[in-house]
């Protein structure tokens, strides 16, 4: 983040977008690969309707329409309208879809520059109510995502759907959401594609909560102001805190086979005490008295892991 610029969050279906955690927004759609219509669908905007048997109660993160008919269904049953990468020179569909008043995610064109996309967002501020979130798509150039991050102010999303595995580098390079396609599943429930637009794919959904998660707890600054967000970012550190006991208890355990005597019978206090002192260099506030008891216990938990695995 610089710090000269004031950073702008956006609301995006109750989610802030911009300041705090990274969030997951779990539904984008495209209406220009429009779904066929069913007969009993009844009158259709090309929409599933509410309250359809996939779940879905009316409304999608994220929509992008194939055109200005689309507009008032967009804005009756969507929390943001994408500018899409492939029309983001359609100006006057930019500019009627900006003019909603939803929060406008403005895709980056393949190839455009910085510059281009930077100023179609600022076109989207001016023509809108001022909400608008720059999307990196496509490949994900993720050093252009984090650029426009710091440039622009705004938040900056990536789209994800069909990458999972650059889901935790997207958090990493300063993504304050990450994106994925198709209709929102069933809360509970597997979505079912029942209108041919791809529901979330729950396993890039698993990733991408992951990354926020994980990547978040590590990477990401965060000043919590009220009880249940520094709850929420607790918890964030604590799993990344249990990845990380469970990923050095399975590697202190091999350190046992690996030593000519393991277990406490070999325990190496000289190795303890510095193995804390180094890592009091990362933790100075927290000190090498107070990590020396984490870290006994931490050990010590691991001692006897490997000791019962020895036994069973
Ligand atoms: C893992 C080892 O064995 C024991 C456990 C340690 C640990 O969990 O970090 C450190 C020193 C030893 O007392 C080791 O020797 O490195």
């Amino acid at each position: 983040m610089s710090s000269t610029l004031e950073r702008r969050v956006v609301t995006l279906g109750g989610a802030r977008v911009g300041a705090g955690p990274a969030v997951v927004i779990a539904g984008r759609i495209s209406l220009r690969a429009r779904p066929v219509a069913r007969p009993h669908d009844g009158p259709t905007d090309g929409w599933p309707p509410p309250g359809a048997r996939d779940g879905l109660a009316g409304r999608v993160p994220l929509v992008e329409p194939a055109g200005a008919g689309d507009l008032p269904a967009v804005a009756a049953r969507a929390d943001g309208v994408v500018i899409g990468a492939s029309w983001t020179r359609d100006i006057p569909l930019v500019r009627a879809a900006a003019a909603l008043g939803l929060p406008v995610v403005v895709e980056r064109r393949p190839s455009a520059s910085l510059e281009e996309w930077l100023g179609l967002a600022d076109y989207c501020a001016m023509e809108g109510g001022g909400e608008v979130i720059l999307c990196e798509t496509g490949r994900l150039d993720l050093g252009l995502l984090r650029a426009a991050r710091e440039a622009s102010g705004r938040p900056v999303v990536a789209d994800v759907t069909g990458r999972p595995g650059l889901s935790a580098a997207a958090v990493a390079a300063g993504a304050d959401g990450l994106v994925l396609g198709g209709l929102p599943a069933a809360p509970g429930g597997e979505g079912e594609d029942a209108y041919g637009m791809g529901v979330v794919d729950p396993e890039e959904l698993r990733a991408a909560r992951e990354a926020v998660t994980l990547v978040g707890a590590l990477l990401r600054p965060e000043t919590p102001a009220t009880l249940p967000e520094c709850r929420e970012a607790i918890d964030r550190v604590d799993a990344a805190l249990a990845t990380l006991l469970e990923r050095r208890a399975e590697l202190a355990g091999v350190v046992q086979t690996l030593k000519p005597v393991g277990g406490f019978a070999g325990r190496d206090m000289e190795r303890e005490r510095s193995l804390v002192a180094r890592m009091a260099r990362r933790a100075p506030a927290l000190g090498e008295e107070r990590l020396a008891a984490v870290m006994n216990a931490v050990i010590e938990a691991g001692l006897h892991l490997a000791e019962e695995r020895r036994r069973a």
